[in-house]
């Protein structure tokens, strides 16, 4: 069966076309800039040559029109005709209490989901509109859509409630989701494999740090709390985003510095975290850059940054009451050696002696990179929520499809 995967942004929507017969990746790709009249469309037909074309991509249904002709161009394509897409999978960010499972899209699933635009005002509404842009370009295709937040459904209510009126739970449901699930579910599990011991006997902190970053602490395979909260902004600081902060910052900046509503959200979503702190970028690949040439600002924006990482582990390892093993993931976890070094030696306490050489190696495997004694092991282990993402269309696709008698 032949899976299409989707992960839409705001302004970008990224996919990989699986054949899951042997999981294999049959092209990927990305559109950026949608929108603009330089759109950029990136197509990489697996064992074939990267295709870059730029034109003006009006909107994700447009994005999602120009990929399908891509898949099955008669040079770059992968596919003879489109009919060969037996189902779409796509990353829906926010799923509420109302998803703890990945889903078949219905008319009810897209209510719900429309009804969470509020939560994840930056994530929920690209993700419908790739699932709009679907019904559109691949009319009879089945979709299945998969939540960052199913994962950690099974946060206890002491991690998930705020300390603030209960009404506003039970009217709003305003409590803590947590994200990035998809991603804290496939690397503690690759984890645990590479440990050799059974999931449900492991105490072990997940860090997810990409664009977006969030620490998941995994008690005996189950999330069991996670720092991000109601929205993708709380926990860790991030490229654009502030995490933790005091919430009376709020009232107190929009009361000083004259601001909306709108342009706080805006101030701590768009423009707080590295790039804030730094004033040169959210990309921590040029932060390290700088602070190695002596930029004072890289260097704090980077101090702070594992600094609060760091606080993060230790508060889970405290919450689970023992840890024995961290893994890094995502684009900042699997790629920077010098902030999982800085997070590893200021955690020497807790038992982790990390292994200079094996964190500067470069490897899309899963690895250790903390010596052979030592007492808490600290993994890099990549991750890949497409592949997830692919499975459970697969198998939802497929009992659909035995119950129909298919
Ligand atoms: N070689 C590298 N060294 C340090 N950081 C890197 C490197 N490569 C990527 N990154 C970081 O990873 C981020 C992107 O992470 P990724 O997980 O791909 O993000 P997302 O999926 O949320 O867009 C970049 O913004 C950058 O900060
Ligand atoms: C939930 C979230 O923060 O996602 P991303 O890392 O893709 O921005
Ligand atoms: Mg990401």
């Amino acid at each position: 069966m032949i899976i299409l995967v989707m992960n839409a942004g705001s302004s970008s929507l990224k996919y990989q076309l699986y054949n899951m017969a042997d999981e294999s990746v049959l092209a990927q790709g990305r559109v950026e800039r949608i929108g603009m009249d330089d759109s950029i469309l990136t197509h990489e037909p697996s064992g074939g040559v990267e295709v870059n074309r730029v034109s003006e991509i009006l909107d994700h249904n447009e994005a999602v029109r120009k990929v399908t002709a891509m898949l099955t161009h008669r040079e770059h394509g992968v596919l003879k005709s489109m009919d060969e897409i037996k189902a779409v999978g796509h990353r829906v960010v926010h799923g509420g209490e109302s998803f703890k499972q990945s889903m078949l899209v219905t008319n009810e699933v897209k209510k719900e989901i429309r009804r969470l635009f509020d939560l994840a005002p930056l994530h929920n509404p690209p993700a419908m509109m790739g699932i709009t842009a679907v019904e559109l370009n691949l009319p009879n295709v089945p979709q299945v859509v998969v939540f960052d937040t199913a994962f950690h459904q099974t946060m206890p209510m002491e991690s998930f409630l705020y300390p603030i009126p209960m009404v506003l739970y039970r009217r709003h449901k305003i409590r803590r989701y947590g994200f990035h699930g998809t991603s804290h579910n496939y690397v503690s599990r690759l984890a645990a494999e590479k440990l050799g011991k059974p999931l449900s006997e492991l105490k072990i902190v997940t860090c997810h740090i990409g664009n977006g970053a969030s620490c998941a602490a995994i008690l005996n395979g189950k999330s069991f709390d996670t720092s991000m909260g109601l929205t993708p902004l709380e926990g860790l600081m991030m490229g654009t985003r502030s995490g933790d902060l005091d919430p009376a910052i709020v009232p107190f900046t929009m009361n000083k510095e004259e601001l909306t509503l709108n342009e706080v959200n805006s101030m701590l979503n768009k423009h707080s975290g590295l790039m804030a702190i730094s004033g040169i970028s959210s990309d921590m690949r040029e932060i390290v850059a700088a602070m190695e040439e002596g930029d004072k600002h890289a260097k704090l924006a980077f101090d702070m940054y594992t600094y609060r990482l760091r606080k993060y582990i230790g508060a889970y390892a405290a919450g689970m009451n023992g840890l024995d093993a961290v893994v890094f993931t995502a684009g900042v976890g699997e790629n920077s050696v010098a902030v999982r070094k800085a997070v590893c030696e200021q955690l020497t306490f807790l038992g982790i002696e990390l292994d200079d050489e094996r964190n500067a190696e470069r490897s899309k495997e899963a690895r250790y990179i903390t010596k052979d004694g030592s007492r808490v092991s600290v993994l890099v282990v990549p991750t890949n929520e497409e592949l997830l993402i692919a499975r459970d269309t697969y198998e939802i696709v497929n009992n659909r499809d035995g119950e129909d008698g298919m």
